[in-house]
């Protein structure tokens, strides 16, 4: 493997600044010694495509520069190899890099950790989920959040959180719960209506949304929050926990651990990391260890 590394760059990201951010980062790694070079792509199948090749062709790390959706691309390059990924959070969500202790929009610090952690030769393993062919590092949704994903990726405005908080207000006046089969690790099939379902890798999507609070990327398990059916007032009561976590003591929702998690529902679509997967049945699988992950070599859990 080549001590080059190799920047997949959504330009767009975070209103553009994925382009500013990549300059910025690029000019630390160069000034640490490092061969740098970045590809973009006309869009994200071809931007994913470049990726792989990157990781086929030997290079020393590959970079995802942007939010949670290039970070996406790039985990169908690297998942299973020993190619380690770094994160220069550039984008509006940045879950992922949350989830894994790594700056947000800071640029120089990202870079500043991962050169330290490929001079030390350290990299830290973490899990990912897995959906036939997909890997995603954050939250697969289904159900009332999958449907604010789906209307927050087609808003233009507002931007950030605020984004989040306009599709869930949209996505509220036609709430409904839906009858739904979950079965865990195997076991039996349990049916019941909800209003969502949420297989946490990590613990937060939207841009902090803590919805499988309690998750962690290297306990080698999912953590599953089931929401059933609630009223809209209680919905509307309930959604600012979220932020903190503690609406997992409510009593309509219900937290479980599993490594296997298959669901099935009429009309679902699913949602990894803020992308669609299609539509319900699923099947995802946590897979310890599938990334190498580029982190300061104090970091927690690493080694690999
Ligand atoms: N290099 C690329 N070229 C084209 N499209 C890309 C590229 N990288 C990522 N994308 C797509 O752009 C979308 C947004 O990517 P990303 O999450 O990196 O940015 P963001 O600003 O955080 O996005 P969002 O507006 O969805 O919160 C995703 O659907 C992703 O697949």
């Amino acid at each position: 493997m080549g001590d080059d590394i190799t920047l997949l760059v959504n330009p767009a990201a975070g209103r553009g600044g994925g382009s500013r951010a990549a300059l910025r980062a690029a000019r630390v790694l160069r000034a640490a010694g490092f061969s740098v070079r970045a590809v973009t792509g006309v869009d994200a199948p071809d931007a994913a495509r470049r990726a792989r090749e990157a990781v086929a062709d030997g290079t020393g790390a590959l970079v995802a520069v942007g939010g949670d959706g290039v970070v996406s691309l790039a985990l169908g390059a690297v998942a299973e190899t020993s190619t380690p990924l770094g994160i220069v959070a550039a984008g509006t969500g940045n879950d992922t890099a949350r989830a894994c202790g790594l700056p947000i929009r800071a640029p120089e610090a990202a870079a500043t950790l991962m050169a330290e952690a490929l001079a030390a030769g350290a990299s830290r393993r973490v899990d990912l989920g897995r959906v036939g062919e997909r890997w995603f590092a954050g939250v697969l949704a289904a159900g009332f959040d999958s449907r604010v994903t789906d209307r927050g990726n087609r808003m233009r405005w507002p931007r950030g959180r605020l984004r989040y908080d306009a599709a869930v207000l949209a996505e509220l006046a036609a709430l409904h719960a839906v009858p739904c089969r979950i079965r865990l690790d195997g076991g039996p099939w349990s049916e019941r209506d909800i209003t969502l379902v949420a297989v946490g890798n990590g613990p937060s999507y939207g841009g902090g949304l803590r919805i499988c609070a309690g998750a962690r990327p290297d306990d080698g398990h999912f953590t599953v929050t089931v929401v059933g059916r609630v009223s809209r007032t209680t919905l509307v009561r309930v959604y600012p926990r979220v932020y903190r976590g503690t609406h997992l003591g409510h009593p309509a929702v219900s937290a479980f651990t599993a490594t296997r998690v298959e669901l099935d529902a009429p009309g679902v679509t699913g949602y990894a990391d803020g992308e669609p997967l299609g539509p319900l049945p699923l099947t995802a699988t946590c897979v310890p260890g599938a990334l190498r992950l580029l982190a300061p070599p104090a970091g927690a859990g690493s080694g690999g």
